[in-house]
């Protein structure tokens, strides 16, 4: 088969910010994996979601926290670089308000390989991120930090982070261009936390979430990264769930956050670029190199004024399909 985006590169190799876009992840779902338990770790290595976490943070008790890290280690040293179902295996570690990170970091530095994903909750503040990035330093050592192939995913999940977000995005940003960290891909809105924040009582049709999801959605996609939705929380309601894919999808959210494993094909499914979605992409990548031949930088396609970022929307629907079929997700 052609490769898509090979297709869909050649036509915009004059951005260098298309070809950065290489190495995409496809996070259609986030499933959470409490590491405390070693029977739900067992099944990891079969798991079809997009990303897998080992959790260590709200899944898992007080009471079972050291013993969700030696399990996390465990799982690393045994799983990573070998086959898995999974696109990304990440872990999810404290928080810094939580006074437990330092104690992650210090039993996940004895991995011998560093997870897919580092995936760190309630970041508050710039500040937090400036302390998030010394510890790691610290229990790591810059060698292991610096210009690694492992991604950074963080989550928003209170009042004062959706409203300092830009600066709390652009300040992890700037930690990869300016010291070589982690690469940030991907932000996730942490509903349950965000409603007992604002004081918000939880409902099946998330009213009291509208404007915090749709300032977070606008605000990764500003930084051109991925933007994960709330989880479901009502496990068995699978209709509820689909609607509330698609929504998040009309949105511009990329994925969702999934608690059970019953919860992943309807979010995978919801999430799949349409076969008309991805017909559109490879034909405007097709037109978008037919005119920059020509010397035109926007142009009109099927109606509506096509530019570069259009072309990229058309990448990221392309990039997408290609690792679902080359993934067998
Ligand atoms: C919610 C659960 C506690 C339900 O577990 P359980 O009662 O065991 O469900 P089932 O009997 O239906 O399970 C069937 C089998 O599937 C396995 N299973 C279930 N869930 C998982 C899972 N997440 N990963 C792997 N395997 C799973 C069971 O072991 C059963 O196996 P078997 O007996 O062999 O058939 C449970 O699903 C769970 O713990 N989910 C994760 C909860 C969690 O991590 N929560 C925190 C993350 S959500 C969050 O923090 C959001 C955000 O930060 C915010 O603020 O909004
Ligand atoms: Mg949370």
């Amino acid at each position: 088969m052609t490769s898509l985006v090979g297709y869909a590169r050649r036509c915009a190799s004059q951005f260098a910010s298309v070809s950065e876009k290489a190495k995409y992840v496809p996070r259609r779902s986030l499933l959470y994996v409490p590491a405390s338990s070693e029977k739900m770790l067992n099944k990891v290595p079969l798991m079809k979601s997009d990303c897998v976490v080992l959790e260590l943070e709200d899944g898992v008790a007080l009471t079972s926290k050291a013993v969700a890290r030696s399990n996390a280690v465990k799982t690393l040293n045994q799983l990573q670089g070998s086959m898995l179902s999974c696109f990304e295996l990440g872990l999810r570690v404290n928080s810094f308000a939580s006074g437990l990170l330092e104690d992650d970091l210090k039993e996940l530095s004895k991995a011998e390989v560093l997870p897919a994903a580092f995936m760190i909750p309630k970041v508050d503040t710039p500040e937090d991120v400036a302390t998030i990035y010394d510890l790691f330093r610290t229990t790591f050592g810059a060698n292991r930090i610096t210009d690694s192939p492992t991604r950074l995913v963080i989550w928003i999940e209170s009042a004062r982070a959706l409203l300092d977000m830009p600066r709390i995005v652009s300040s992890v940003i700037n930690l990869h261009r300016n010291s070589g960290f982690f690469k940030l891909d991907a932000v996730v809105f942490g509903s349950d936390d965000f409603c007992a924040d604002i004081g918000a009582i939880r409902t099946a049709e998330g009213l009291e979430n509208i404007y915090a999801r749709q300032r977070f959605v606008t605000v990764c996609k500003a930084f051109q990264l991925q933007a994960i939705d709330s989880v479901y929380i009502d496990l068995k309601d699978e209709e509820g769930l689909r609607e509330s894919c698609l929504q998040g999808h009309s949105w511009g959210f990329t994925g969702k956050q999934a608690i059970h494993p019953s919860q992943v094909p309807i979010i995978q499914d919801s999430y799949k670029p349409s076969a008309e979605r991805v017909e559109w992409a490879k034909s405007l990548a097709d037109a978008f190199s037919m005119h920059q031949q020509g010397g035109t930088g926007a142009f009109s396609f099927r109606g509506q004024m096509i530019d570069r970022p259009l072309l990229l929307q058309a990448m990221n629907v392309l990039q997408m399909q290609e690792r679902i079929m080359g993934g067998g997700l």
